[in-house]
């Protein structure tokens, strides 16, 4: 079987030899681990994410070919048809470049500055390595890192000063109206000055025109803002939680998935209206002062009504608070329920455990009713007393600006303008309580995204790693125990086994004696308390996980499968693969058989977590999917444990000719398993009980032995 490596994006091949000339130690699977590529295809964007991990920096710029001088060199250029090349050398006046075009394999080649330019887009890659600071240069001063949150908003830095600009003006019209309003009154109605009246209405006219297109473009730019952050961040979120380290994995699935969810109210609170409303709030003492200046002491009025909308706002602030606090948990805990629930519903209908699923459903729906009524309450009784309060202000200022009228310190116009003044000041302080509710909500959200950004994530860096041998030697086992993180008692304690290459080694054990966990360790999801791991003679932790998973095949005691379709789940992971490639895989493992009878063949759909398909049929997917890279390892949990007897006589049969050169260490409680194996290692409650040549151990445990 042909690896599935071999087929990449020309971009990627770039950014290889690129890494090669910067002499930065990289392989397709540090480099794309996590990224999503489409089909093993890697675009500019993605390019550039991922020369950054490989510690470069890289441009991507329009440029002809005459403007690039050899300084800037090596650089991508982007090719007709999807290609792209490496050019590493330049002479205008020869007319000549060097150039490595990764699809023809050749290495670095002379070509003519004209036929270049016939294929060249116009468009290239720049890449610089970026400086690397070593153990002997610590920081000394000590800089902020950037926040995973804040520093995504601060990337719209532009926009929003530009927001910001643009509502100084919005709120300098608000007093356009009122002012019109006043000079009507106070100068075109006692003087009948018509003219003077068009003259206005035009200009007030003109002004809201702009203020109607200052809006429209404000809100446009919000979103615009939100969604840039709102996209990069959706992304890092991702990122983070399928980069994270098992041992680091949050115990409930549901609630860490309703924490994600929670990004929602972050979302909300960056795109929606009440930025706007935030960057307006201040701006209510520019009315205030305009009000002083038509009125005079009539502004006493609405700072007293402010002054009670404040008060009662910032008195519900902690119940408020703590109501929106009890209600994301109670949520987080109902959302855990539910896909318990359902990820287990076989389960519960064998035991006819419904009522009680239903009882602890109903309860907490019953709880965060409670604390959402609370919620709603109290933001209902502040909109309801703002609106109450902007009321009792309208008629306060009729009423004293009548006196002040009376004794001619304030005119009918500057009246009534003070009183549409008073309105507009109110109206966003009247808002505090449902934005104080959207800022908890927001703040709730972001501190447990910040918890979840905090956990720690397998390691990307490439410094830290080596070349991943290709396990032709040996894997030791030296001294190895491990605890998993919150469990009392060793799973592996104290275990030293060496397995050389090509051998076919079988682990058995009672149930929990920690032969899943040994697998496990092998693969990188947990690190060994003590002791070490080694593969070739290098330690497992000097080495890149996802290399390393990349060169073993694994299939674990759960035969998870994916939404999609059965090439899709054979194909998981492996990029862009030819189809004979999984039909070799499907037919070793069995998968023809099912797939065969059905009308769309390999295309045949599978539900999610494969729940249209048997056990067997799910193992034997599973299996074509470890083995369709060909790796030099086979690590199996089980393999069969699912088929039947047939099945397995097959799969047994077609493994033993596949494995033949390969290390095969396989858990089994299949007797029938065993003979593939050569030699067998009897683990006991994480301990090595036995290992020997499987037919002596075989023998030994028969007679009751323990000691060999
Ligand atoms: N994810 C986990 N978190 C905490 N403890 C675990 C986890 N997985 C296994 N254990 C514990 O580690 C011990 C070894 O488990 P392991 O799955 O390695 O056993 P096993 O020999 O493969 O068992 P089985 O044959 O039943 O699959 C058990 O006591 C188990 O309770």
């Amino acid at each position: 079987m042909k690896s599935h490596a071999q087929v990449q994006s020309p971009l990627l091949e770039c950014l290889l030899l690129l890494c090669r000339h910067y002499k930065i130690s990289a392989s397709i699977s540090t480099l794309t681990a996590g990224l999503p590529l489409d089909k093993g295809q890697m675009d500019e964007p993605l390019f550039i994410r991922c020369a950054d991990r490989a510690g470069l920096s890289a441009r991507h710029l329009q440029i002809s070919l005459e403007q690039l001088t050899p300084l800037v060199l090596p650089a991508v250029l982007l090719l007709k048809n999807g290609k792209a090349c490496l050019l590493t050398a330049l002479d205008h006046h020869k007319g000549t470049a060097q150039v490595v075009i990764t699809e023809s394999g050749s290495g670095s080649e002379e070509v003519a500055l004209t036929t270049l330019a016939e294929e060249y887009t116009g468009e290239a890659l720049f890449v610089k390595e970026k400086h690397r600071y070593d153990e002997r240069t610590p920081r000394t001063l000590k800089l902020p890192e950037r926040h995973w949150f804040w520093g995504t908003l601060l990337r719209s830095k532009k926009i929003y000063r530009d927001v910001l600009i643009a509502s100084v003006i919005i709120n300098l019209f608000v007093v356009v109206s009122p002012l019109f309003v006043m000079n009507v009154y106070d100068r075109v109605v006692p003087n009948n000055a018509v003219e003077t009246l068009w003259v206005l209405a035009i200009g007030a006219g003109v002004a809201y025109l702009f203020d109607f297109l200052l809006k429209l473009a404000r809100a446009y730019f919000i979103d615009v803002a939100g969604k840039k952050s709102d996209i990069l961040l959706s992304a890092s979120m991702f990122e983070q939680t399928m980069g994270l380290q098992m041992a680091s994995r949050p115990v409930s699935v549901g609630s860490f998935a309703r924490h994600l969810q929670e990004f929602d109210y972050i979302r909300e609170f960056i795109t929606s209206s009440t930025v706007a409303t935030l960057v307006d709030l201040p701006f209510c003492l520019l009315i205030l002062a305009v009000i002083a200046l038509l009125g005079g002491p009539i502004v006493f009025v609405p700072i007293a009504g402010m002054a009670i909308i404040a008060i009662h706002s910032l008195s519900i602030q902690p119940a408020l608070r703590l109501a929106i606090e009890n209600t994301q948990r109670s949520s987080a805990q109902k959302h855990a329920t539910l896909v318990e629930s359902l990820c287990g519903i076989e389960g519960i209908k064998a035991r006819s455990a419904e009522g009680e699923l239903q009882h602890r459903w109903e309860k907490l729906s019953g709880h965060i009713a409670k604390w959402d009524i609370k919620t709603r309450f109290l933001t209902v009784s502040a909109s309801t007393l703002s609106a109450f309060v902007i009321q009792l202000v309208t008629i306060g200022i009729v009423v004293y600006g009548v006196y002040l009228v009376v004794d001619q310190q304030l005119t009918m116009g500057g009246l009534i303008a003070a009183v549409m003044l008073s309105g507009r000041c109110l109206a966003p302080v009247a808002q505090l309580s449902s934005l104080s509710t959207k800022f908890y909500q927001t703040q709730s959200a972001l501190n447990a995204l910040n918890k979840v950004m905090d956990l720690p994530v397998e390691e990307q860096s490439h410094d830290s790693t080596l070349k991943t041998p290709d396990i032709k030697q040996s894997i030791t086992f030296d001294q190895v125990s491990f605890a998993y993180p919150n469990q009392h008692g060793q799973a592996v304690q104290n275990l030293s086994v060496t397995i050389k290459a090509g051998e076919k080694v079988a682990i058995i054990g009672r149930i929990g004696s920690g032969k899943s966990t040994l697998q496990r360790l092998l693969m990188r999801f947990y690190t060994p308390t003590t002791g070490s791991i080694r593969i070739d003679g290098l330690d497992i932790q000097q080495l890149s996980p996802h290399e390393l998973r990349d060169r073993i095949g694994y299939v674990s005691q759960e035969s998870q499968l994916y939404f999609g379709t059965v090439r899709d789940n054979i194909a998981l992971g492996a990029g862009y693969v030819e189809d004979e490639q999984i039909l070799a895989a499907a037919r070793l493992c069995g998968v023809t058989e099912f797939t065969d009878r059905h009308p769309k063949g390999l295309q045949m759909p599978v539900a999610e977590r494969g729940a249209n398909f048997s056990g067997g049929q799910k193992q034997s997917i599973v299996l074509a999917r470890a083995l369709l890279s060909d790796p030099n390892v086979l690590l199996f949990d089980e393999p069969c444990s699912a088929m039947d007897s047939l099945s397995e006589h097959y799969f047994r049969e077609r493994l033993r000719t596949l494995a033949k050169d390969k290390t095969l260490i396989m858990t089994t409680y299949k007797s029938s398993m065993l003979d593939l194996v050569d030699r067998v290692i009897v683990m006991d409650n994480g301990r090595l009980l036995a290992d020997g040549p499987r037919d002596k151990v075989l023998e030994a445990l028969a007679q009751g032995k323990t000691e060999f």
